[in-house]
């Protein structure tokens, strides 16, 4: 699994393997600036367009001057703003601007007319994750320029202005495109930016994730290479008492549809037996349109896991969620309205059977912790809620994190913005239930869990767009099992 190194843990790892690999800092420059060409020739909307690069002092800036000097070699018009003088630049940057051809238009920041068409490409290298304080004086205004002028905005590595670990001080490009070596810098993945980042891409620069991860760190980025290995093998004999018995338990009256959906969700991530626990007088009209779900108002004995919250209501007694605690005293979801409910009563965290997870969106979250200023702040208080009551938290969104018992963060790298509907959180309690249930330890079960659901939306999306509903999440997990090749 890949780590998320903090932004001055980068210049070690790049020194590390600089030496490792006996190459020089100037061949990993040149390898980033391949990449990043890479990436946008395969971006067919945004080739035969002029470019405008903006090039700063340090090697961000150097990575600015090779990916000019490699678009004008394969045809692309090119034009680079220097904002610093040579002698003022790092060394691989002075390198890089000695290299540049004398056909290649080169103008400073000072002399620049600013007249750039629309539709044509600005490729932000003006600072990346050397920034060391806020933007200021001539910098702040060129940037402040660039995000007045309609073009299509790149950022190289990190949009200059953003911190790579904390929330943005001040201004920051505004990129439409962020296109980062290597592995996302934290700060990209915080909502607070999201009109920073634009659509966030990540490139290869031929550092390897071992390489990457023999530096300190908690924090991970959940991939798709990492998740069959996660996967629990099923033999060809099983039996589907061996597929888990789980409820799901909410679905107050006029809220039912919620539990259903957890409900599909748990058979659809491959669940033997599932029972919705929902009220008597909506059982018939659910048993006839949901056959395969089992349905009960009564706790049932023997159960696997259980996942309880989506549409519980919120006139909640809390010896309600107290009693399931003492019940079924194994970890199980908690979602919704059950987190709501310790919320407003937080002695019940103190009785959460370990290893449990919770599922909370932003505003759940925050009920449950207090508000927050910013994501970084978050974040911090979701990896003490887990640590302090040895539970599990998945904060839910863009990049759900997930953090653990024993301190790690896991940001998920699939899902999209279409799954931003009702219902979607329903469903992917129901997975994550279904894999608890199937006998995944409890992190295991969150992480495959927050990567499939997340997967399925995406299968979703491409032939739902805006339309997506929660439903079409349910009917794409299959899919999600297909693709990983998962048996
Ligand atoms: N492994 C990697 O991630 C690689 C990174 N490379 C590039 O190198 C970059 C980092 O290079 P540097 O460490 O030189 O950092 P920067 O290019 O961000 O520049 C740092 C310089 O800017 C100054 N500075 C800091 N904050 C400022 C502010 N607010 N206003 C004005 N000046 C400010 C610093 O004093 C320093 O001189 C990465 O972002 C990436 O683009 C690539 O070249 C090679 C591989
Ligand atoms: N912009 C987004 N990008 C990625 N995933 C998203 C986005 N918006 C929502 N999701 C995912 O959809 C789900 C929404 O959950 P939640 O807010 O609890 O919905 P509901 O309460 O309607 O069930 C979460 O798993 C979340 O991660
Ligand atoms: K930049």
């Amino acid at each position: 699994m890949r780590k998320i190194l903090a932004g001055s843990q980068i210049k070690t790892l790049d020194q590390r393997f600089i030496q490792a690999k006996g190459i020089s800092s100037l061949e990993l420059m040149e390898e980033a600036a391949c990449a990043f060409v890479d990436w946008l020739m395969e971006q067919s909307d945004l080739r035969n367009r002029p470019v405008f690069i903006f090039a700063g002092k340090g090697n961000n800036g150097g990575d600015g001057m090779a990916i000019a000097r490699l678009l004008h070699t394969i045809g692309f018009s090119v034009t680079l703003i220097a904002t610093a003088s040579k002698e003022d630049s790092s060394i691989d940057n002075q390198l890089n601007s000695e290299r540049l051809p004398d056909s290649l238009q080169v103008v400073s920041s000072d002399s620049f007319d600013w007249k750039i068409p629309v539709g044509a490409i600005v490729i932000d290298a003006l600072l990346g994750v050397g920034l060391s304080y806020p933007l200021e004086g001539r910098l702040l205004e060129i940037v402040r320029r660039i995000n007045e002028i309609s073009a299509i905005k790149i950022a190289v590595d990190i949009p200059t202005g953003l911190p790579a670990d904390t929330v943005v001080a001040g201004e920051a490009v505004r990129a439409d495109f962020t296109v980062s070596f290597q592995f996302p810098k934290l700060s990209l993945l915080f909502p607070d930016h999201a009109a920073y980042v634009g659509r966030l891409n990540f490139v290869d620069i031929g550092i390897s994730v071992d390489f990457q991860n023999q530096l300190e760190g908690s924090k991970f980025l959940l991939e798709q290479g990492d998740i069959p290995a996660l996967h629990l093998k099923k033999n060809d004999f099983i039996h589907k008492g061996d597929m888990g018995k789980v409820m799901l338990i909410g679905g107050s009256k006029g809220k039912v549809g919620a539990i259903l959906l957890a409900s599909q969700a748990a058979l659809r991530a491959g669940s033997g037996l599932v029972y919705a626990n929902i009220p008597a007088d909506e059982r018939l009209t659910c048993q006839v349109a949901f056959p395969e779900i089992m349905y009960s108002t009564e706790l049932v004995e023997d159960l696997d896991a259980i996942g309880v919250g989506p549409g519980w209501g919120t006139t909640l007694h809390p010896e309600e969620l107290s009693q399931l605690f003492q019940k079924y005293a194994f970890p199980m979801v908690l979602d919704a309205d059950a987190i709501n409910l310790m919320a407003k009563y937080p002695k019940l965290l103190h009785e959460i059977p370990a290893n449990s997870i919770l599922t909370p969106h932003l505003k759940e979250f925050e009920r449950l912790v207090g508000s927050c200023d910013n994501h970084s702040i978050r974040l911090k208080k979701a990896l003490e809620l887990a640590t302090t009551y040895q539970i599990i938290v998945v904060l839910k969104g863009a990049y759900t994190c997930i953090s653990t018992p024993d301190g790690n963060q896991y940001f998920n790298t699939t899902g999209n913005k279409y799954m931003a509907t009702a219902g979607s959180g329903d469903v992917l309690t129901g997975i994550i239930t279904s894999f608890l249930g199937q006998g995944y330890a409890p992190v295991q079960a969150a992480l495959v869990g927050v990567f499939h659901h997340g997967l399925a939306g995406d299968i979703a999306a491409k032939s739902k767009n805006r339309g997506l509903i929660a439903s079409d999440i349910i009917r794409s997990i299959p899919q999600t099992f297909i693709e990983l090749d998962i048996d």
